[in-house]
């Protein structure tokens, strides 16, 4: 494409005619996640910013902080990359065209008030206790993969918060998450085969028809939810957690069919489209969080221990619950989560369309292009200092240690389109690692671990631990 801009980003060295970049993602997804790695450090190299090419198809990457939050803050409009999953997600809030966000971020954003996720701590609590309860039967067993366990404390954990429904007694839950981690595979599998990119080629492969019968599965499971709360409504069964006790709002799936009764906001589709990103970008992404955590304070027993000390100084040597007060004396152990975050940057790459040019520090982007922004590279800039590679929580909390650039750590994303479940995300994985400390020591290696990119990063093997109930 002939563009007027003359300060465009270098292209990254080794396009090969026609193909560019596209054969260094021939692999699988553990190889994708080297290149990513690899890129990364080639783009820092060559200042931060580079295009690289895709057969056709050409993306600016973004590794420099700055030059990240200035396209974040100024292009709201989500790449076409994230079409791949528009049969699935349709115009959900991730997926959203930029006119249709604007008005359903706008109407949403009370769901996650304070007031609201302050009525979730009963809940996150006695899960948690669930939790800790599963867990007994690998005590003292030696390593297992603890991604059942966890994935489905939280799944169920959103449905009974955030959805409003008991998702703890079928097994459509086993079955969702089983479909998730297929559909995630069959997108990489796409963005690796850049002649499965067009909608009209991929609807000649096989991988579409996975996918189809994968997202059937995905859409059965927000039909139900759906179906479980209007009738629960209908027949006031719940009423009272309907209205959150003393505010004016409302939890996610019931603010969403009030909005759709009273005013018209969402048609059925719209709904069953909320639903389905309030369940994958609510439960695969703390529960990857927490299973890192997990294994991370399982490898470095020294933190282990610090945190534990804290969690038994703020809760006392009882079974008592996590209570809202407790959690921001929690500060060692949000350190964890955040240095976690930081080492295993679960959502590695987000993509945005650039609807204008852009000027950064050293170059211009030119409007119509595809811009990947790699938060996992800014979290491993040299200016997180020669330990970047090292889990140090107390990085967070000692003064002078963290970059003095308020952009080096984006794991939520920065600007208006950032996530909206920080907060509920913070609350609900500190009150869980906590009561799993209290009972449990954990122990596992990191030096083991292979990572691969499967949409959000992941252990290639399993998230293996093992544990031993503390006396
Ligand atoms: C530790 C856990 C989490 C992490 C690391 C995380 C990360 C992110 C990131 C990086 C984005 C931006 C995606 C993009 O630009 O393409 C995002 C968006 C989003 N997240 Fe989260 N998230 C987490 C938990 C949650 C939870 C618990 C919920 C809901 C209960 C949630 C709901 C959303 C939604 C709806 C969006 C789209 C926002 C918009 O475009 O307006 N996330 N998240």
């Amino acid at each position: 494409r002939k563009s007027k801009n003359t300060t465009e980003p270098p292209v990254l060295p080794g396009a090969w005619p026609i193909v560019g970049h596209a054969l260094r993602f021939v692999g699988d997804s553990c190889h994708i996640w080297n290149q990513f790695n690899d890129i990364g450090n080639e783009v820092h190299d060559l200042g931060g910013v580079a295009t690289i090419h895709l057969g056709p198809q050409s993306f600016y990457i973004v590794t420099d902080p700055d030059d990240s939050s200035t396209i974040l803050n100024t292009c709201l409009e989500k790449d076409d990359i994230y079409e791949f999953v528009k049969p699935f997600l349709g115009e959900g809030l991730i997926t959203a065209k930029l006119s249709i966000w604007k008005n359903h971020r706008k109407l949403l954003n009370p769901a996650f008030n304070q007031s609201v996720l302050d009525t979730f701590m009963g809940v996150f609590n006695s899960q948690s206790r669930k939790l800790v309860r599963e867990l007994e039967k690998e005590a003292g067993k030696g390593p297992f993969d603890q991604w059942t366990y966890t994935r489905l404390s939280v799944l169920e954990t959103l449905g009974l918060t955030s959805l409003g429904v008991d998702l703890t007694d079928s097994n459509l839950s086993t079955q969702y998450l089983e479909a998730v981690e297929i559909l995630f595979s069959t997108l990489i599998e796409r963005f690796a085969k850049f002649w499965w990119h067009s909608p009209y080629t991929f609807a000649f492969s096989n991988l579409k028809r996975k996918q189809d019968g994968v997202i059937k599965i995905l859409h059965n499971m927000s039909n139900t939810v759906i179906q479980r709360r209007k009738s629960e409504l209908t027949g006031n069964v719940s009423s009272e957690r309907s209205i959150i006790a003393g505010t004016k709002f409302k939890a996610f799936l019931d603010l969403v069919l009030e909005l759709s009764a009273e005013k018209g906001a969402f048609n059925d589709r719209e709904i069953r489209e909320q639903v389905d990103i309030a369940i994958i970008a609510g439960h695969d992404t703390s529960a990857n969080v927490l299973l890192f955590t997990m294994f991370l304070l399982g490898s470095y027993p020294e933190a282990q221990d610090k945190a534990f000390a804290e969690i038994q100084e703020v809760l006392g040597d009882g079974d008592r619950d996590v209570e809202k007060p407790d959690l921001s004396k929690l500060v060692y152990l949000e350190a964890v989560l955040k240095e976690s975050m930081r080492m295993f940057t679960i959502v590695p790459v987000i993509a945005r369309k650039l609807d204008r040019d852009v000027k950064l520090k050293n170059c211009t982007l030119s409007a119509g292009m595809s811009c990947a922004l790699f938060l996992f590279a800014i979290h491993k800039l040299p200016m997180w200092g020669p330990d970047v590679h090292e889990f140090k929580p107390e990085r967070w909390l000692e003064p002078g240690r963290l970059p003095d650039n308020p952009n080096a750590f984006a794991a939520f994303s920065v600007g208006r389109r950032m996530c909206i479940g920080k907060s509920y995300a913070l609350i609900s994985m500190k009150t869980t690692i906590a009561h799993v400390i209290r009972n449990y020591r954990i122990n596992a290696d990191h030096t083991k671990l292979k990572l691969k990119v499967d949409v959000m990063l992941k252990p290639a093997d399993g998230y293996y631990i093992s544990i031993e109930k503390r006396t």
